[in-house]
């Protein structure tokens, strides 16, 4: 047998032994593996996935990504990559119901990106969700949604084939991905995080080739050198907020990348609540989430560890969404003292002293090696003995291995691919 006849049985094999694990996670739970055109939000879909399941995902996803660009015609298989939104779950470490599963690897996916955009913009998903059990005809939909019945059919259509909605006779429905696009109604913000990819996003990934290719960029790891200030002609001194606060008519997009921003660092969460022993840490210990935003990471723990206590550490005006957040939605936690709020600069401050956890969501991912250094030196001065300090963030290494000829080929295992479109775009909206 040839190599790539080997490479082929091992990829079916990882994508075997990958399906029966997730099969059997529903099972041990009592559940069958959801239905495509199902618009229930499956209890499954909110938990964080156990390990077993979040690895065997991850697999599915790279070995199935591998698994077509090896046997489709290169051809056939390049146009289906350039021009249409796959269907293929995105699926590294995420519960289902976190909807970049088929959403945030569209990023370059051109036509599908801006027709899942129309979509959004349109609210067709919030529409739909309106009639959940029968869907609406185009016509209705049309009137809502202001789109001539044809276009709208068309795209709609489309996006049917790529398994967003369910379509008969014109008549369209949410399904299991679509209905997780309702802006209006549910909390995840991911439809956002879809809309800014496309479109401040996509205009910056525009200009990268130039960036790469003019003298005047392509050396220079400046932050305003990078295609995003290209596109949108960021001046040198300002940085990507400034397109937001003081850039006329920027409000929308404002909104579209602080809610977009949270949708997507919610979605790279994955298994961290049992990839860490966090109840033995003991009782009372105390987790500092620095940078921790609006504190989206500590949900989860909060919920589930009731022997964790957090304090969360932003930029003030993040805290006070914090805070604003929290108040609304688990006001006990701050009336019993399990959650606290603090402002913080973590490049000239530290944070909190002597806690039992430092812990760090995408904290790294966007600054360069200097500036991390500054952020760990300052948390290194307020750790004690017992301190941990926790980085959740991508690591890019484990995704390849060595052959045993001595050459590196991906390893389905491991790969976060999701890890290596970051890095790309880190270093298209910031240089770094
Ligand atoms: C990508 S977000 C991650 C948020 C959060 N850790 C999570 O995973 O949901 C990066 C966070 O770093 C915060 N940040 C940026 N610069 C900061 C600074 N100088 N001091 C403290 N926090 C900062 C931002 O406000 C933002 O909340």
């Amino acid at each position: 047998m040839g190599l790539v006849e080997t490479r082929l049985d091992t990829l079916l094999a990882h994508i075997t032994s990958a399906v029966s694990t997730i099969k059997s996670e529903y099972a041990q739970k009592g559940f069958l593996v959801p239905l495509l055109n199902s618009t229930d939000i499956h209890p499954m879909d909110l938990e964080d996935p156990s390990l077993a399941m979040a690895d065997s995902m991850k697999t599915v996803d790279t070995a199935c990504q591998e698994l077509l660009a090896t046997v489709i015609n290169p051809y056939r298989h390049m146009v289906d990559k350039c021009l249409t939104l796959r269907s293929i779950p995105m699926t590294y470490c995420l519960p289902i119901f976190h909807p970049d599963n088929p959403v945030v690897h569209l990023l370059m996916k051109v036509i599908g990106h801006r027709a899942l955009c129309a979509a959004i913009d349109a609210k067709i998903p919030s529409y739909l969700q309106e009639n959940v059990e029968n869907g609406l005809d185009v016509k209705t939909l049309s009137a809502k949604t202001g789109i001539e019945h044809r276009k709208l059919s068309r795209l709609m259509r489309y996006l049917t084939t790529k398994h967003f909605f369910c379509e008969g006779n014109d008549v369209f429905a949410n399904n299991r991905y679509s209905m997780l696009l309702d802006v209006e109604n549910l909390p995840n913000h991911i439809a956002w995080g879809i809309s800014w990819c496309n479109e401040e996003g996509l205009a910056a990934i525009s200009k990268f080739s130039e960036t790469l290719h003019d003298p005047a960029s392509s050396l220079s790891y400046s932050p305003w050198t990078c295609a995003m200030a290209r596109a949108f002609d960021i001046p040198e001194g300002e940085d990507l907020y400034w397109m937001f606060a003081k850039s006329p008519g920027r409000e929308l997009v404002l909104k579209r990348f602080g809610k977009g921003i949270m949708g997507l660092s919610e979605s790279v969460g994955g298994s961290y609540t049992s990839a860490y022993p966090w109840d033995s840490l003991g009782p009372d210990a105390i987790m500092v989430d620095v940078g921790g935003g609006i504190g989206q990471a500590c949900i989860k723990l909060y919920c589930r560890f009731p022997n964790l206590r957090f304090i969360i550490q932003d930029l003030p005006g993040i805290v006070d969404k914090a805070r604003g957040h929290w108040g609304s939605n688990y006001p006990e936690a701050i009336d019993s003292g399990r959650v606290s709020f603090k402002a913080l600069d973590f490049f000239k401050e530290s944070p909190l002293e002597a806690t039992h956890i430092y812990y760090h969501r995408l904290i790294t991912h966007n600054w360069g090696d200097d500036e991390c250094v500054q952020i760990f030196t300052n948390v290194r001065k307020a750790m004690r003995k017992h301190s941990k300090l926790l980085i959740h963030d991508f690591v890019l290494d484990e995704g390849f291995m060595q052959t045993h000829e001595g050459s590196s080929i991906i390893n389905p295992l491991a790969l976060n691919k999701f890890g290596f479109a970051d890095d790309i775009l880190m270093m298209v909206i910031l240089n770094t």
